[in-house]
């Protein structure tokens, strides 16, 4: 049976904030910005001969002071690369919500992770994301995301990777995405029938302000959960078009309701104000006022905190 998309996850992921851990002066902002979650990025933003520099700073700042009210991911490099173990073992003594395993072609990538995640006794609540940045990737988007319903499965997260994919198909980038639509449907498509979340890929421009709505507009239309983002600039705008804006919710309270209302018993489908609303929207409608639910809760804390 699959699940609604409003049902995916109850986690906030309208905002992801991708940290070189090889800079300690951003890994120290993170604690200060108001993103949903942050990748401590291993990979891509680190220089090979500073991959043990990087994994230290890491190291310290999970042992300095936690990092609160945020989901804290770590994305290693490719288990086939020299660095790939060693960042796995710092992951298991660091225990983040999750790891993100970069370039995954198939299934098996995945499963290799789980399987080195097992063999530690790694607490089960220790997620795995997958970036979703080669053509095989994308041809294989399905079956990577049917695996995160196999038992013990961990995976939990899709997050696409666009540079990645341009380069290795030469697609252009360009305002629209539009010949990159297919491919981040197809994602979407995936994590839908498996019951996963999917973040829509960095925006580098990140002084192009209507640039970067334009494209956050355009992967909330499609049905990402949030973005992956590379500057604390990017944090507001995102949390804005991902998150549920008030009139949705109005709306979402208004037919939860309707549903809640006796003379609604026994009905699937219900007049509402003029338009015809069924059991599934009460879903989505549940699912929308626990999100801005989080999103109030979090933002009582932060004034508290202030
Ligand atoms: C892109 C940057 C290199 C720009 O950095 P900088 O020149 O320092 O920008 P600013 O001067 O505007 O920065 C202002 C302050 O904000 C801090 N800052 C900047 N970025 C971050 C961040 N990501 N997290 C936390 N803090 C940040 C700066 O330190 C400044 O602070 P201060 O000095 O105190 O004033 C930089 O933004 C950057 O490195 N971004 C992240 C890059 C990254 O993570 N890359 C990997 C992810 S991209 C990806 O995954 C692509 C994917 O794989 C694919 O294939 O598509
Ligand atoms: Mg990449």
């Amino acid at each position: 049976m699959s699940r609604n998309p409003a049902t995916r996850s109850a986690r906030l992921r309208r905002s992801v904030l991708s940290v070189p851990a090889i800079n300690p002066r951003a890994l120290e902002k993170t604690h200060a910005v108001d993103c949903d979650a942050v990748i401590f990025d291993l990979e891509d933003s680190v220089a090979p001969e500073r991959k043990a520099e990087a994994r230290e700073n890491l190291r310290n700042f999970f042992s300095a002071r936690p990092l609160e009210g945020k989901e804290r991911i770590i994305r290693i490099n490719d288990l086939s690369t020299n660095f790939g173990l060693a960042d796995m073992e710092l992951v298991i003594a660091l225990n983040p919500d999750a790891v993100l395993l970069p370039k995954v072609d198939e299934p098996q990538d995945v499963m290799a992770v789980g399987d080195l995640l097992y063999e530690a006794d790694a607490p089960e609540d220790l997620r795995i994301w997958a970036m979703i940045e080669t053509p095989r990737g994308i041809l294989n988007a399905a079956v990577i995301a049917e695996a995160g319903r196999t038992p013990g499965s961990r995976l939990d997260c899709l997050v696409v990777g666009l540079n990645d994919l341009r380069k290795e198909t030469g697609v252009l980038p360009q305002p629209g995405r539009s010949y990159l639509v297919p491919w981040l449907m197809q994602v979407v498509l995936a994590v839908s029938a498996y019951g996963l979340d999917a973040i829509d890929s960095v925006f580098n421009d990140f002084r192009d302000e209507q640039g970067f709505d334009a494209e956050c507009l355009q992967g909330r239309a499609m049905g990402f959960a949030g973005k992956m983002l590379i500057h604390p600039a990017q944090i507001e705008p995102a949390n804005r078009h991902f998150g549920p804006d008030p009139a949705a919710v109005a709306e979402a309270e208004a037919i939860i309701s309707a549903f809640a209302d006796p003379a609604s018993d026994g009905l699937n489908v219900i007049n509402a104000g003029g338009r015809m609303v069924e059991r599934l929207h009460l879903v989505q409608a549940e699912s929308l006022v626990h999100k801005a639910r989080l999103i109030a809760a979090r933002q009582a804390a932060t004034r508290k905190t202030m």
